[in-house]
């Protein structure tokens, strides 16, 4: 667990001291966007056109961020188009690494043994934190973004026009845009990273804060999807997948190691088969790894668990009927 400075590795956990026990979550560096035509985007620099092949994705299968970006390459049909590597889920003294021995967590594009090596080819005095999911590319070897939220904008539309890629789904459509970044603020700032806030607490006060907004903020989703299939209506859309990644987490992790312990989200009789509704889109259960999760949080983050024992529960399933299909 580390950073960058000037280039060179620091291993060194977050700095809460600062602000008074509270957790902030640092800005990502990199915010190009790939566009359809290689026009800059929403910010940042032009020269990124949707190609095949030229795109490659670093992600790390216990990351909520990162999660989000292989749902979206899954069911955009971007596999074939976009490739990926998955970092090793211990994140410890030198940050996210590689195993190049083993075909499961090898660097593809540059065979690295750590992800900072990554981010010091594309900005040799990079200062930062080093982050998934962190996309590359190939011809301008660089990066292009590591902010998990602009890319599955990108993969949402810009490539489209490839082979074989759904461009029938859009997860952001027209018309919900406002409905759906209303319900993204809160969900971010008090479930996605409200169960970081809640675990990197340092201060009594700062963790009992995080945790009443993330009960409030889950039981104003238990009601909102009482009687609607989806966070937004009867359409399927980003918003619910950003909330599918920390909710997926929340008993095997989130409950126990961050101290979310209100209650499971198997206790949230609405909630809980939304997730499972979500779980059973066809593709998707293939991008949730369990173990990887648990090993990553209780592994990597000795602040928290000294031990570094993985607990063997609970015992999860997320198959079963929902009943969800019924709202449509
Ligand atoms: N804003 C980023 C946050 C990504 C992020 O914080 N990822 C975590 C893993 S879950 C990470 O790589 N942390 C390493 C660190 O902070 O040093 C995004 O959404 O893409």
């Amino acid at each position: 667990m580390g950073l960058l400075v000037d280039g060179k590795w620091h291993d060194q956990w977050y700095d809460t001291d600062k602000t008074g026990g509270k957790f902030e979550r640092e800005a990502a560096r990199f915010r190009n966007w790939v566009t359809s035509d290689g026009s800059a985007g929403a910010d940042g620099e032009g020269g990124f056109p949707a190609e095949s092949g030229r795109y490659h994705l670093y992600v790390s299968m216990a990351c909520p961020w990162a999660h989000r970006t292989l749902i979206f390459r899954k069911l955009k049909g971007l596999e074939k188009h976009i490739s990926v590597s998955v970092v090793h889920p211990d994140m410890v003294e030198n940050g996210w690494e590689f195993r190049p021995e083993s075909e499961q967590h090898r660097d593809h594009v540059h065979g690295a043994r750590f992800l900072h090596e990554v981010y010091t080819r594309a900005a040799p005095d990079y200062s930062g934190r080093v982050t998934v999911p962190t996309l590359w590319d190939r011809q301008r070897e660089t990066i292009v973004s590591n902010e998990s939220a602009d890319i599955i904008r990108m993969f949402n539309s810009a490539f489209d026009h490839l082979d074989g890629v759904r461009a029938d789904l859009d997860f952001y459509p027209e018309g919900l845009r406002e409905e759906i970044d209303g319900v993204n603020e809160r969900v971010y700032h008090t479930v996605n990273n409200g169960v970081y806030k809640a675990g990197f607490a340092t201060a009594q006060d700062k963790y009992e804060q995080a945790y009443g907004e993330l009960f409030d903020s889950l039981d104003w989703l238990e009601e909102r999807l009482t009687g609607q299939r989806y966070l937004t209506g009867s359409q399927l859309t980003e918003a619910d997948w950003r909330l599918f990644t920390t909710l997926i987490r929340f008993d095997a992790v989130y409950f126990s190691h961050f101290k979310c312990n209100r209650q499971r989200i198997a206790d949230f009789p609405v909630l809980s088969d939304f997730l499972k509704d979500l779980y059973q889109v066809p593709g998707v259960a293939e991008t949730v790894d369990i173990d990887q999760i648990k090993r990553h949080y209780y592994v990597s983050q000795r602040t928290i668990n000294p031990t570094q024992v993985v607990p063997v529960g609970p015992e999860l399933s997320f198959d079963g009927p929902h009943g969800r299909d019924l709202l449509d």
